[in-house]
Parts: C-alpha cells; sequence; structure tokens
C-alpha cells in the first residue's frame, strides 16, 4: 500500500497528540511514511513537537517525524495536509467570547458574533497556508477542520475556488455516535439523511443498511434526555458545559419534532436562557484552558522530563477518525459516505446553489459528490437563510474591507437583538482584534 506523507498544520493545537495518535492507530488503513507538524507558534509547538518525538521514536521508529515554522520545509512534497489552526489561538477565543456577553449577547466560538470575529481572524491564516499548500504541493489535498468551518468554507469558495480543501466538522460524527448508542448500534452500520450549515443542521433520517429507519426511537430517547446518553461515549467531553449543550438537544427538538437538531442551535432558538446561564468572567475559553490545554501540554512536559511517552499521558483521540476515513476516501477512492461542508448546487433543492451547506456527501478521488435531500420545510430554510447570510456578509465584509457589511452581518445574526447592540459589540470586537483583522472603512 502507498506511504502518504502529511503536514499538520497548527501543530501546537490541543488536538494535535490525540489526532497523531489516533493516526498511528490507524497505520494499517492509512500508512504515513513521513508526518511534519507546522505551526507559526515555534514554542507553543515544540513543546508537542518534542514530546511526540519521543513518542514516535518508541511507537514508530520508521515513521519520519519533525516540526518546523518553515512552511517550505512544511509543505514540500505533502500527499495531505490536515488542519487545524486558531488564530489568535485561546487568548482571542476568550475575548470572542467575552465581549459579546458583556452586551448580553451569545459569547460562543463558532456561533454569533464570536464566531463571525474568529471568521475574520481564521480567513486569513486559512489563505496563508492554503497558498503554502499550493505553493509547494500543487497536488496535495486540505482536510480542514479549523473554526469557524462555515465562513472559512464560504472564504475558500469565494477566494480560492479550486483549491483541493475539504471542509469537515466532527460534531456529526459525535452526535452520530451519541444516537447509535441510544439505539445500541455501531456508527458505522448507520447511514443519514442531514441538511443544513456547518454548526446548524438537522438529521432527518438515521437508518441501517438493511434500510430499517430509526428516527422515531431517538426522538423519543432525544425528546426525554436530550443527546445526554447512559454511558458517556465521548471521553473528552465530560465538562459540565458539553453535558449541558447534548441536554439542551431536548428543547430544540420541541421546537420542531421531525427533525433531530444539531446541538449549536440552542445559540439560535434559545439565546436568551443560553447568555442568562453563562458567565462573562468564566466561559468555555476558560473552561478549556484550564482543562484539556493544561492537561495536553503537562502531558508532553512529562514526557519530556521523563525521557519516554510509556505510560505517558497521550490518548488517542478516536472520535477524529473520520478523518482518516477522509483522507482514505481521497487516496484510495473508497466512496465513503460522509457529512461535508459544500457548495449547494441543489443538493437541497429549495435553498441558493452558491450557499456552502453541510450535507452529506459520497467522497471520492476527485473529492465529494454531494447527495439531494430535496426541499427543506419554510422554517429551517428561513432560518438557514438568515444564517447563510450572515455567514457571507462576514467574507464580503473581510474582502471588501467594509464596516458596513459587517455590521449588517451582526445585525442579521439570530443571536443579536438589534442593530444598536450589534453595533456596540462589533466596536468592541474591533478594538479587541486589532491587526488580526483587515482595517473596516
Ligand atoms: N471542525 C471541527 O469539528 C473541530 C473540532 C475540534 C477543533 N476544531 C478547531 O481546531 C482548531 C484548533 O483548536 P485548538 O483548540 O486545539 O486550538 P489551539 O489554539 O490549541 O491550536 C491552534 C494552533 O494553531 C496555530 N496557528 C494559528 N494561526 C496559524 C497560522 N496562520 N499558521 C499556522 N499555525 C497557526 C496556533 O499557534 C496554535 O498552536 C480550532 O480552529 C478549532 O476550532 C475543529
Ligand atoms: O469547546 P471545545 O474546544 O471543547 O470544542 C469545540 C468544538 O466542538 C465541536 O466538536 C465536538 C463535538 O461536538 C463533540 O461531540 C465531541 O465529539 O468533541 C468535539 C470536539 O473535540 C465542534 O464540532 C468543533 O467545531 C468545536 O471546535
Ligand atoms: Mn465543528
Amino acid at each position: 500500500m502507498k506511504k502518504f506523507s502529511v503536514v499538520i498544520a497548527g501543530g501546537g493545537s490541543t488536538f494535535t497528540p490525540g489526532i497523531v495518535m489516533m493516526m498511528l492507530d490507524n497505520m494499517d488503513r492509512f500508512p504515513m511514511r513521513e508526518l511534519v507538524l507546522y505551526d507559526n507558534d515555534k514554542e507553543r509547538q515544540a513543546q508537542l513537537g518534542k514530546a511526540l518525538e519521543i513518542l514516535l521514536k518508541e511507537q514508530a521508529p520508521d515513521l519520519k517525524f519533525s516540526y518546523t515554522t518553515d512552511p517550505k520545509v512544511a509543505f514540500t512534497e505533502k500527499d495531505f495536509c490536515m488542519a487545524h489552526i486558531r488564530v489568535g489561538k485561546y487568548e482571542m477565543r476568550e475575548k470572542d467570547e467575552k465581549v459579546p456577553l458583556r452586551h448580553g449577547v451569545i459569547g460562543q466560538e463558532t456561533c454569533g458574533p464570536g464566531g463571525i470575529a474568529y471568521g475574520m481572524r481564521s480567513i486569513t491564516g486559512m489563505l496563508e497556508i492554503i497558498d503554502y499548500m499550493e505553493k509547494y504541493s500543487p497536488d496535495c489535498w486540505m482536510l480542514n477542520y479549523s473554526n469557524p468551518a462555515a465562513i472559512v468554507a464560504e472564504a475558500c469558495r469565494a477566494l480560492r475556488p479550486d483549491s483541493k480543501v475539504l471542509n469537515i466538522c466532527d460534531m456529526p460524527v459525535g452526535t452520530l455516535r451519541r444516537m447509535s448508542q441510544i439505539i445500541e448500534k455501531d456508527p458505522a452500520d448507520l447511514e443519514v439523511r442531514y441538511f443544513g450549515l456547518n454548526h446548524f443542521g438537522w438529521w432527518t433520517s438515521i437508518k441501517d443498511k438493511e434500510g430499517h429507519e430509526y428516527i422515531d426511537q431517538i426522538r423519543d430517547y432525544v425528546a426525554e434526555n436530550g443527546y445526554l446518553t447512559k454511558v458517556e461515549v465521548d471521553t473528552q467531553h465530560m465538562d459540565e458545559s458539553w453535558q449541558e449543550t447534548h441536554k439542551k438537544a431536548k428543547d430544540l427538538l420541541a421546537v420542531n419534532p421531525s427533525y433531530l437538531p444539531n446541538t449549536y442551535l440552542k445559540y439560535y432558538l434559545y439565546p436568551d436562557y443560553e447568555v442568562a446561564h453563562s458567565n462573562a468572567d468564566y466561559t468555555r475559553a476558560n473552561e478549556v484552558m484550564n482543562g484539556r490545554e493544561k492537561e495536553v501540554f503537562t502531558a508532553a512536559q512529562n514526557i519530556i522530563e521523563k525521557g519516554t511517552a510509556v505510560d505517558g499521558g497521550f490518548h488517542i483521540d478516536s472520535h477524529a477518525s473520520f478523518i482518516v476515513d477522509l483522507a482514505r476516501a481521497i487516496a484510495f477512492n473508497t466512496h465513503e459516505r460522509m457529512l461535508m461542508i459544500v457548495e449547494n448546487n441543489g443538493a437541497i433543492a429549495n435553498f441558493p446553489d452558491d450557499a456552502m451547506v453541510e450535507v452529506p456527501c459520497i467522497v471520492g478521488n476527485d473529492g465529494p459528490e454531494p447527495l439531494a435531500q430535496g426541499k427543506i420545510p419554510p422554517f429551517e430554510q428561513a432560518m438557514m437563510f438568515q444564517q447563510v447570510t450572515v455567514e457571507k456578509l462576514v467574507v464580503e465584509a473581510y474582502i471588501e474591507g467594509s464596516y458596513q457589511k459587517l455590521w449588517q452581518a451582526l445585525t442579521l445574526s439570530k443571536t443579536v437583538p438589534s442593530a444598536k447592540v450589534a453595533k456596540d459589540v462589533l466596536d468592541d470586537l474591533i478594538a479587541a482584534n486589532g491587526e488580526y483583522w483587515p482595517e473596516l472603512r
């Protein structure tokens, strides 16, 4: 079997050790000859790089491994780039969450004003790594899960339409795992129908390969418990805030019991509740900085100090194996069925062709082929149209340096109560983001 050369962009990410461990665990399905970490923060990446160097010497001595901040070294002779960058890191995530909350508005990483702010930063970083990839390895594919994926995907559509960038999110994968636990099935044996935008969609069917429909059974469970499963399926997200998110799906389902909702719809359907249950002095960014970030970097430090990763603290991020499924689909033309963020072009019949939507696709070596999901009802269509217009306005604001369009984007977000509040939040976000954003006139 061919062996692949891979670069991970955002090598200093809290997800890097888990994903590297997952890729090691999948070497029989997706063999690698070389793995390079690339980041623009030398110190942060080096902490993980040094520890992974020790671990890989012990567990995969034949794999050529390195870490670098030099784009030429990182991107030369690569088959795949797994991209998970966070422009501005946790320091800026904290501002994305806290600035809107001070105005009584949702403060979240990818939804509402926080997602818009993050999007304005991410576009620059994403274009930078796409251009490096195309310069040094024109045949390379980028599997991108850097957030906010909806805005990043729209920016790719508008600014790099011919680039080999695939945008994907793990949330539908994670939620399907919960659903499969509810009905005591293997997620690999289930096929779904789904329509929406990233972090903003609905499942319309969950069937097994024999065609048996489980949506009613899952709905009855979710109506009582949300997606909170009896046995915790996701060891990475035991945090209280995630439990609350999974539980809240119960109230999302109540709005339209026909479909199973994506959990992040809570920010659009119950913004008043979410704001009332947020602490503007301690948000998810603080929870992650004091939790996952600390754990991962402490584990790296321990490995470095001991000089061995035996009994070390890095764990396989098994839910990230969809990344290997996607790489295999491209590399081996497997025609895997996966939810991807793609240009609509009729997949949702009554939605604009040029909208970046999240739908099931068949993925082969030419990329994803979206599967037709038919017409969607007015309630979901109207919500999606409002949200996709927000995402398009953000990208237009970025391209044109337009204050007006970004103000419109914030005003249109279902999470923001008025144009006045939108302007107040925007002005504070401009101040908080400084050089990370293009200048707005
Ligand atoms: N789509 C999904 O399903 C999904 C799931 C989990 C995480 N994510 C995303 O993965 C990313 C990483 O998350 P994290 O919490 O581990 O963040 P993190 O801050 O720990 O890591 C991000 C890394 O990206 C680096 N970086 C920033 N700009 C860069 C650039 N221009 N070039 C190279 N490197 C750059 C930073 O220095 C940092 O080391 C985020 O975008 C997050 O939202 C996506
Ligand atoms: O707040 P964080 O940094 O812990 O997570 C934010 C990410 O959340 C989503 O992914 C979750 C997924 O929904 C959950 O079910 C589980 O599988 O873990 C994932 C994160 O590892 C979302 O899809 C991402 O885009 C967010 O960045
Ligand atoms: Mn996501």
